[in-house]
């Protein structure tokens, strides 16, 4: 049997990454194996398109086919053979970003993410997509306390932050039987059991 394809997403900071695991855990229990991957990555090629687009500023529409091309690597070399294979596929982001980012971030048309869509990935939307939603002021507050250097996308102004949240909470409505959005606020323990709530939910 073909695997499910999960998706999580959310504003720099929401703390999506740390319920990798737990989305992980769920899986095995139950009974299937699962595959974590990101984006933009998730292949040699999608790794090196990540280094320049989250460091180099680039032109808007630059920026999309970047994140597209790294994409179609990434579909074609371990999305799609792993569900076919019957693995699950946990991916800390797909297209939603793009709608997100590069939509409502930058301004690109919607028209063009949707002609993007149809030529990377025809027919494969993710099976559940959890959007970790959070007041982008303690998003940037968790962000500071992590180690690193910000990227590029993470220097952004709070305004910019402001539209991509607002932008995933559009398509979630749009999209409200594939995005469970869960409250990103409180502990990591509260968020974790959110966490469960929506898988349970979204695979019931
Ligand atoms: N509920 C939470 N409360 C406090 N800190 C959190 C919470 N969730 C995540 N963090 C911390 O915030 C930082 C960003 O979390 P992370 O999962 O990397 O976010 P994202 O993947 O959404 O950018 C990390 O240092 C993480 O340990
Ligand atoms: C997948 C994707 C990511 N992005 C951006 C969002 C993030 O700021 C950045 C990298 O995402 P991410 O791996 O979540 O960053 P981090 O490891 O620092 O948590 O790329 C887009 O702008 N468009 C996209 O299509």
């Amino acid at each position: 049997m073909r695997g499910k394809f999960i998706t999580v997403e959310g504003i720099d900071g929401a703390g999506k990454s740390s319920h990798l695991a737990q989305l992980g855990l769920m899986v095995r229990k139950g009974g299937f194996e699962e595959v974590v991957t990101r984006e933009p990555g998730g292949t040699p090629l999608g790794e090196k398109l990540r280094e320049i687009v989250l460091d180099v500023a680039m032109d808007p529409r630059t920026e999309a086919l970047m994140m597209f091309a790294a994409r179609r690597e990434h579909v074609v070399r371990v999305i799609e053979p792993a569900l076919a294979a019957g693995r699950w596929v946990i991916s800390d982001r797909f297209s939603d970003a793009s709608y997100a980012y590069q939509c409502g971030g930058r301004g690109l048309p919607k028209e063009v993410f949707a002609a993007l869509e149809t030529v990377v990935h025809p027919g494969l939307q993710p099976d559940a997509t959890f959007l970790f939603d959070l007041d982008p002021a303690v998003a940037a507050q968790r962000s500071l306390a992590r180690n690193g250097a910000p990227d590029k996308f993470e220097r952004e102004q709070a305004a910019f932050v402001q539209r991509v949240r607002e932008a995933y909470l559009e398509r979630a409505r749009a999209s409200s039987g594939r995005i469970h959005v869960i409250d990103a606020a409180g502990t990591l323990e509260e968020v974790r059991e959110r966490v469960v709530v929506a898988f349970s939910r979204a695979f019931a």
